[in-house]
């Protein structure tokens, strides 16, 4: 049995359904080391014979068998892998690939080979010096001849050391001197123990051959033989001249097409500016979001301590749940506290045990109080104790009321109305301070005291703050006979994560069913208005991310216009071995390329405006409002990644599917 052994192939083409048969019946035997010419019409069927022998075919009947073993045309896998180890193809029209250069394309059909990459190298610069072409490695496909595109294409026929070449025409765009060169090549592959098959319809380039076969109407007939062939060695059997296959490492595909996208920039770019705008977009909200967050979170933090939380008695009643918020937030001052309910030692016992608790700080407040400073009077919405959580950072001059009698004074309020520029002197005067309050059996009377002014505070959260420490407002209420029980608690956690645990537990503290007290903590608030911002933001975001889509449509569509730009680029792919998969991968790493390419970009642009942005607010907020953390741009590049994967789905099948020989057919 011959190395070749065609039997009785028959191919029809249909249109509708109406059979055209164009090979009828075609037996061929042919030996390593022979060069057999099959001469024939044009329109005879030639390229249809040499599809079918090159493992493109697969819809045709008759065995075709190599080596003894039989193609089974249902096997794609196979006839992958027989492309990329048995047969090398040479066509009329080069079909080299444009963005590649000589080397390159060269490199190719050797990729898919187990050489290492130095020997592949060598190999490549080695077929390229047998085929005269040593100086033009660098040079592009369009910056070569006719002849020196087809010599590149042997090149590349070569690479794997296929024992089958098949040449289609090989001289069919050629000159008589270049022809006379392809075919000296070809003989030259012949002698070395290859077989080579060559289809023309020029009875001239037969003659280079050792046989000439006939087709005529379907058929071979009329055997012809020229000159004996050189008798060749099996490569089978001598493994030193057989270079082992192996299908693309997903790395070659993700080169090439680099290499694409590398040669067709121009417009690659635009996508790349169009999808990094979306993404750009995004990645701002979502900095713009943390900054914001961050901003108001620092602003509160620094007004109040967020690990401690205020508690006041729980009312049912109106009147005193108005008095009591009234004492937590003293812009809402309007009536006179007299019906503050007040704390037992047990119950800030109660409290100091709760879980998490690190102390408790009883505290007195009082509202509308008047301060006297010589003749003039002003008017404090709230005078309270001194608390551990109130802010050091607060007091302008002077010191807090550490010591007995000692009083700070609100900046805005009393000091500055009080002299605009001299408000500082007022630290060491001495004030009268007083309120009105009711004593035990309900009757007002007014709480009356001399105290020195130990500093200024402009308190942060831009309410008035006057203060005393808690002795002093302990000894002003026992002086007028009113109750010097505490009116509110101070209770600090000992981390900022428990507060909201602690608040609730205290608020359903229960004796006989009846709640005990009300307690409030900024942190809850600081979370709620977190919430709200990371709603803001996302939604913002999510805006932004709808330009994505308009990405990602713009990705299917140039992936699909390079699909069909590159259909003869798939079909010598196919044609060189690689499978299905291996196109689909080629096009998905393109997209997936530019969409990585896209989130590097987004993340400049967001760094450099986040930048220029923060230059700007900063002189308004004093804070970094664009906070780029490295989870968002984790989140880009995901997104990016996620989204060119999406779009390169259906492109990326339509060129994996389909059909080489029509592909290779194409311009
Ligand atoms: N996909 C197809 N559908 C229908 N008919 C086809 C198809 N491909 C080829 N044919 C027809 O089959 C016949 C053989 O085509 P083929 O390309 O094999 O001829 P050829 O001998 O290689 O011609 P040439 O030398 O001009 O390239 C032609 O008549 C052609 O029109």
């Amino acid at each position: 049995m011959a190395y070749l052994e065609v039997q009785d192939v028959r191919k029809s083409y249909y249109i509708g359904k109406q059979a055209f048969p164009v090979l009828k019946g075609i037996n061929l035997s042919v030996e390593l080391g022979e060069f057999v010419a099959i001469l024939g019409e044009s329109g005879g069927g030639k390229t249809t014979l040499m599809n079918i022998i090159s493992g493109l075919d697969r819809n045709f009947d008759g065995t075709v068998t190599v080596h003894g073993q039989t193609l089974d045309h249902l096997r794609e896998r196979q006839l992958d892998r027989y492309r990329r180890e048995t047969i090398g193809y040479v066509s009329q029209s080069y079909n080299l690939i444009q963005h590649l250069n000589v080397l390159e394309n060269v490199m190719l059909a050797l990729d898919m080979t187990k050489l290492g990459r130095a020997a592949r190298l060598r190999r490549a610069h080695e077929l390229l010096r047998q085929v005269g072409l040593a100086d033009q490695v660098k040079k592009y496909p369009n910056q070569l001849s006719g002849g020196q595109q087809q010599r590149v294409a042997i090149a590349r026929a070569l690479a794997g050391n296929p024992p089958i070449v098949v040449a289609d025409e090989p001289t069919g765009a050629l000159d008589a001197e270049n022809t006379a060169e392809v075919m000296r090549i070809l003989q030259k592959i012949a002698t070395d123990g290859r077989m080579v098959i060559c289809v023309t319809h020029s009875e001239k380039v037969a003659q280079a051959a050792n046989r000439v076969e006939h087709l005529v109407n379907g058929q071979i007939k009329n055997e012809h033989v020229l000159r004996p062939a050189t008798p060749a060695q099996d490569p089978a059997e001598t493994p030193q001249q057989t270079i082992a296959a192996r299908p693309l490492p997903w790395h070659v595909s993700f080169a090439t097409a680099f290499r694409h996208m590398r040669f067709t920039w121009s417009w690659n770019s635009l996508i790349v500016l169009g999808t990094a705008i979306g993404l750009f977009a995004v990645m701002l909200f979502t900095g713009l979001g943390n900054g914001i967050r961050g901003y108001i979170n620092h602003q509160i933090n620094n007004v109040v301590d967020p690990q401690s939380i205020t508690v006041m008695r729980y009312s049912s009643n109106g009147k005193d749940q108005e008095e009591q918020s009234v004492a937590v937030d003293p812009a809402l001052a309007g009536t006179i506290a007299s019906h503050m309910k007040t704390f037992s030692q047990k119950q800030l016992q109660t409290l100091r045990e709760l879980h998490h608790v690190i102390d408790v700080e009883p505290g007195i407040s009082a509202t509308n109080a008047t301060v006297m400073v010589g003749n003039d009077r002003y008017s404090a919405p709230e005078l309270t104790t001194w608390t551990s959580t109130d802010p050091n950072s607060s007091l302008k001059v002077g010191h807090r009321p550490s010591g007995n009698n000692q009083i700070v004074l609100d900046k805005r309020t009393i000091a500055q109305k009080w002299s605009a520029t001299n408000w500082r002197d007022l630290v060491g005067r001495t004030v009268t301070v007083s309120y009105q309050t009711a004593n035990a059996k309900g009757k007002p009377v007014t709480v009356k005291r001399q105290l020195t002014v130990s500093g200024i505070v402009d308190s942060p959260s831009g309410a008035s703050l006057n203060a005393v420490n808690y002795a002093t407002m302990q000894a002003m209420a026992q002086g007028a006979g009113t109750s010097k029980q505490p009116t509110f608690a101070t209770v600090r956690v000992s981390m900022r994560d428990q507060n909201e645990a602690v608040v609730d537990e205290i608020n359903q503290l229960k004796v006989n069913g009846r709640q005990q007290f009300s307690a409030n903590s900024i942190s809850t608030t600081l979370d709620r208005v977190n919430t709200y911002v990371g709603i803001a933001t996302t939604v913002l975001a999510a805006i932004a991310g709808i330009s994505l889509i308009v990405s990602a449509l713009m990705i299917i569509v140039t992936m699909f216009m390079s699909v069909s730009a590159r259909m003869k680029e798939i079909g010598v792919l196919r044609s060189l071995g690689e499978s299905r998969r291996d196109i689909r991968r080629l096009f998905t790493s393109e997209a997936l390329m530019l969409g990585g390419l896209s989130a590097v970009l987004a993340t400049s642009l967001t760094y450099g405006f986040g930048a220029v942005l923060n230059h700007w607010l900063y002189k308004i907020a004093g804070y970094p409002l664009v906070q780029i953390h490295l989870q968002s741009i984790g989140m880009i590049f995901i997104l990016a990644i996620v989204i060119a994967w999406l779009a390169a789905i259906l492109p990326a099948r339509r060129a994996a599917r389909a059909n080489p020989i029509k592909a290779l057919a194409a311009r």
